[in-house]
Parts: C-alpha cells; sequence; structure tokens
C-alpha cells in the first residue's frame, strides 16, 4: 500500500457499524464507494461511504471576519486548505481489524495495475473471501471509483431479476453487457452459456444476431451454438416466429383466446365462454388446433360451438349471448394470427423442440418486436405471442423436471409493463399476467430466470415483483425512491437520494446475485464492441448540417 492511497483517518464518535473519519477535500468521494481503513497494528477492514459533506472551520457565518473576505481570492485559497470531508462509512467486513478505533487510517482501494496490484488481490480477497475463484461468480463492472469487479452469482438467476430505469439511463446497454458476461461463463477451461430467449420490445439486440462482428465478439469462445433473431414478416437472416397451439391443452386455448378479447371480463362471464371453447375443442381434439385457426377451417370451430349451443341446450345450458362472445373472441383471435401470419401449416413453429435446441446449443433467442421485425403489431398481439412463449417454457421446463431432466433457460421481457403491469399502468394483460406470474412462483424449481425490464418499477405487478430476488437499479423517478426502499429493503437513505441523479452508466445493485449482501454502486463500462448498433442518440447540429 503506497502513501498515495492513504486519504483520511477515522475520528471519536463512530459506533460499532459506522465509522466516522474526515478525508482528503480534493479526493473525490462517491456514495457507495468502498474504502480501507488500517487499524495500528496493520489490519484491514473494509467501509462503504453512507454520506459525506464538507467542512472548514473557518467558513462559518458566525465568524464575522469572514464576512469581509468574500471577494478575497487570495486569502480564501489558503484557508481553502483546512476543507475537508467528513464521511460517515459502514462497516462491511471489520476482518478483526478495530475499524472504529480513532487514528486509524482511512485508504481508497488499490488500482489493479502498477505497484499497488498484489495489494488489491489482498483486498479483493478480504472483499469477496474466495469467490474470485468460484466460476459460479462473474465478473460485472466496476464497484464505484475503484478498478473492481462485483461479482455476480449466477445461481441466483432463476430467483428472477428486475433491471430498472428511465428512459435514457443504459438498461438496454446493461442487459446487452448481462447478455455478455452469461454468453461466456467459464468453467474447467471451457466456454458456457446460458440460454435466453429476449423479448425485444425495440429492435435494441438484434445486431447481436445480425451483425457478424456483433455475433463474433458476442461469441468469441463459441460458446453459443445460435443467436438467432425471430420475426413476423419474412427477413433475411431471421426466423419466422409461428405459433403451434397443438402444444396446448383445450384449457389453455380457451384461455389465451378469451382473455385476449376480453381483458375487462368479468369472470364469470368469461369462465362460461372459457369452458364452451374447451369444450369444442375437446370434441375436435382429433383435429389438428392449428388448422382450426386457419381459414379453410374456421368454420368448423364455429360450427362446434353452434351445435353444443343448440343441440345440447337442454343438457349443457349455454346461451346464445355466451355463444355471440365466444365466436366474437374466437374472430379477433383469428384475426390477429392471420394478420401475422402466426399459425401456417406445415411451416417450422417455435415449439419444445426449439426449447430443447435453444437448452442444448445454448442459444440466444431473440424475439424482435421493432417496426423492421414485427410491423404494426399491436400490444394485444404482443401479448399473444409473450403469453405463448412463457406458457410454452412452463410446461416443457415442468415436464423436462418430472423426468428428472435439469434445464434451465431466462426469459428477458423488455417493456415489462405491457405484460405484466400493475393497477398503476394502463394496460390489460390477463393474458399474459397470470403465466408470467406463475413462471415467477413456480418457474425457479424448474429452471426457469425471469429477467424483467421496465422504465418503472411502480409499473409492475406487485406481486410479481415480490418475487423478483435480484435487482439492478438506473437512473430512477423520484417517485419510485420509496418504492424501491420498500421492495428491496437493505438500501440506505443516503445512496437512495443518489437513484435519481445516477449518471449513464452507473447502477445500484442488489439483492440475491450481488454476493457482498449490501447494495452495491457500479459503473458498467461502456465497450464499443457491445455497442448497440443502434448507436447513440446523435447530435442535433451534425444531423441539421448534414
Ligand atoms: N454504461 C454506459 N456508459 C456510457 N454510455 C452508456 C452506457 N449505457 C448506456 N449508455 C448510452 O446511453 C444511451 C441510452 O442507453 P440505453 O438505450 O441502454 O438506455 P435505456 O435505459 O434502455 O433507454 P430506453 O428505456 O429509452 O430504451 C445510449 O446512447 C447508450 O449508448
Amino acid at each position: 500500500m503506497s502513501n498515495s492511497d492513504i486519504i483520511g483517518i477515522v475520528l471519536e464518535g463512530g459506533t460499532p457499524n459506522i465509522v466516522k473519519a474526515l478525508i482528503r477535500a480534493d479526493y473525490d468521494v462517491k456514495i457507495g464507494e468502498f474504502l480501507i481503513i488500517r487499524d495500528r497494528e496493520g489490519k484491514a477492514g473494509l467501509v462503504q461511504v453512507e454520506h459525506f459533506e464538507y467542512g472548514n472551520d473557518f467558513y462559518t457565518e458566525s465568524l464575522g471576519i469572514v464576512k469581509s473576505l468574500v471577494d478575497s481570492e487570495v486569502i480564501a485559497s489558503i484557508l481553502d486548505k483546512s476543507t475537508y470531508l467528513s464521511v460517515s462509512l459502514r462497516v462491511i467486513k471489520d476482518n478483526n481489524a478495530r475499524v472504529q478505533m480513532p487514528g486509524n487510517t482511512v485508504m481508497k482501494f488499490p488500482r489493479t495495475k502498477g505497484v499497488n496490484g498484489t495489494d488489491q488481490k489482498k483486498y479483493l480477497e478480504l472483499l469477496y473471501e474466495g469467490k474470485l475463484d468460484d466460476p459460479r461468480y462473474v465478473k460485472y463492472g466496476r464497484i464505484i471509483n475503484t478498478d473492481i469487479p462485483l461479482l455476480l452469482n449466477v445461481n441466483a438467476l432463476p430467483m428472477h431479476m428486475g433491471i430498472f430505469g428511465e428512459t435514457g439511463s443504459g438498461k438496454s446497454y446493461n442487459m446487452r453487457y448481462l447478455i455478455d458476461v452469461f454468453s461466456n461463463l467459464e468453467f474447467n477451461g471451457k466456454f458456457y452459456a446460458i440460454p435466453m430467449v429476449v423479448i425485444d420490445a425495440n429492435g435494441d439486440y438484434i445486431d447481436l444476431a445480425t451483425l457478424s462482428i456483433k455475433r463474433e465478439y458476442l461469441n468469441r469462445n463459441s460458446s453459443r451454438g445460435f443467436i438467432r433473431r425471430y420475426t413476423f414478416t419474412d427477413l433475411r437472416n431471421a426466423h419466422r416466429f409461428r405459433l403451434d397451439l397443438n402444444l396446448f391443452t383445450p384449457s389453455d386455448i380457451a384461455y389465451m383466446v378469451i382473455t385476449a378479447k376480453y381483458r375487462d371480463a368479468e369472470v364469470g362471464q368469461a369462465s362460461l365462454q372459457m369452458n364452451l371453447l374447451e369444450l369444442a375443442l375437446n370434441e375436435l381434439k382429433d383435429e389438428d388446433f392449428n388448422s382450426l385457426f386457419t381459414e379453410e377451417n374456421f368454420s368448423t370451430l364455429q360450427e362446434k360451438v353452434s351445435e353444443i349451443v343448440e343441440d345440447r341446450k337442454d343438457e349443457l345450458g349455454f346461451t346464445k349471448n355466451t355463444q355471440r362472445a365466444l365466436q366474437s373472441a374466437l374472430q379477433t383471435f383469428r384475426n390477429k394470427v392471420s394478420q401475422f401470419d402466426l399459425i401456417a401449416d406445415g411451416e417450422e413453429t417455435f415449439n419444445y423442440d426449439t426449447l430443447e435446441e435453444l437448452f442444448f446449443k445454448q442459444g440466444l433467442a431473440i424475439v424482435d418486436f421493432s417496426a423492421d421485425g414485427a410491423p404494426g403489431m399491436d400490444i394485444l398481439t404482443k401479448q399473444i405471442i409473450v403469453g405463448y412463449i412463457a406458457r410454452l417454457m412452463l410446461n416443457y421446463l415442468i415436464k423436462k423436471k418430472m423426468n428428472n431432466e435439469k434445464r434451465v433457460i431466462s426469459l428477458v421481457i423488455e417493456e415489462a409493463q405491457n405484460y405484466i403491469p400493475s393497477d398503476n399502468y394502463p394496460v390489460n394483460a390477463h393474458l399474459t399476467k397470470d403465466v408470467l406470474a406463475t413462471l415467477a412462483t413456480q418457474g425457479r424449481k424448474f429452471g426457469a430466470s425471469l429477467v424483467l425490464i421496465s422504465q418503472r418499477p411502480a409499473f409492475i405487478d406487485k406481486v410479481v415483483l415480490s418475487m423478483l430476488n435480484s435487482f439492478i437499479f438506473h437512473r430512477v423517478y423520484h417517485e419510485d425512491v420509496r418504492y424501491i426502499q420498500s421492495v428491496t429493503g437493505g438500501i440506505s437513505e443516503y445512496l437512495a437520494k443518489e437513484l435519481v441523479s445516477l449518471p449513464r452508466g452507473q447502477a445500484i445493485v442488489t439483492g440475491l446475485i450481488n454476493p457482498l449482501e449490501i447494495p452495491v454502486r457500479v459503473h458498467i463500462e461502456k465497450k464499443s464492441e457491445l455497442e448497440s448498433d443502434i448507436g447513440s442518440e446523435g447530435d442535433l447540429l451534425e444531423v441539421l448540417t448534414g
């Protein structure tokens, strides 16, 4: 440890968890930063900056002479020398050092490079206690004001994660960075990737599949068997996304069809229609369910519904009203399905084999909802697709688990508020909400990992939010701070205040994924290889001047 790393001393007045210290005023301290305290015996403990304020005993209002110096730069610069930073430091690991002792030295984390590299190793070991060499912990970003990475516990992923931050705060770039981390897990000299399906709301990820330079970077260790873009129109270098309704039970299909149309329906009415459709599909169970939604065979389904209502009125008691409502729901579903050609006879579909291939080849599937990949697609159709994928994943993972075959797949959902909204968000999403909630509740046992990305946590259903065990917060809206404190527990008042002003590229990581068990402020370095093809917002003047 060189003297240049010493930045302050411990003062009297500490408590078992909080150390008071003075540090040099020219040190660019950050709330959430990690520092080291060394005691008289040379033992070191770790602390996190909780709060700081500047002090200078000369510059106080009560000292009359100060008032006459307001325009005296020369004297002021001499007096500035006695400015200090008074800091509160939360003890993270005392390592048997007597960190609270007044007079102890406060030091910054040594840098990796240069003479202090070996010192840094020592403190890193102190921080991570053996996890540094454990392949289940992967390096992510840099802890603020240091060049040491935060380790993420990969095993926490199936416990689900939320990434939140206002527009432009860096969520998508962060997710790209995480995709890169999860695509290059090293174990015993070989590389592995977490199988992932990404619901790409705005085309922020498609270049990872379509641009060879990006694809090759992401797959530099050849861990992914494929990186594939799924679209809803025919495009070069893309797979067409199609549904296979035969994979679902009549009851699943009935649920999808009815909730897609009657998203606000009174439960009683909707459940009658679901029963009616389930019955009709059961009676048509020898038919190909996909073909029942094609132009030629749709009438078979409609006629079956009419037949049940009209011919078996006395026996079953379905009313004309229920029939009419169901026919209308069927029509809506069919219209959506046909508008985007989601069901096509004999064409390849997104099915169990796709998920099996995704798992075994450790693939990355990007479902492209951008204007290019899904031109003119409305939110209802997107919900049909996300609901389909979630249901497929759930059924697949349950089936495999029953067979004692272990699987893991991560489902990343951008603009998650459109699929799993809270009561505060004006979107109906019965179609996706229940299945995603089930995936969140039960999925962890089966290897499902949800990553929900949204601008505001308050827009996400509370029950599902409570099932997320890890969070990455970028800059958030003021209104969300209290909410975040209540769902995560451990964010201090001071760090919470930082949430509203975090610069781009900084975030606070909390929850099971973070082995340090305290919220950690990180800087996510921008790697040009990972920068989105869409790029940054342009310079207006540059655009106008051509
Ligand atoms: N770690 C970073 N370092 C520097 N710049 C960054 C970083 N992360 C993101 N940016 C830049 O900030 C801008 C917004 O990033 P990004 O698109 O990831 O934000 P977002 O939160 O996903 O926004 P939106 O909600 O609008 O999709 C981009 O120009 C991106 O290049």
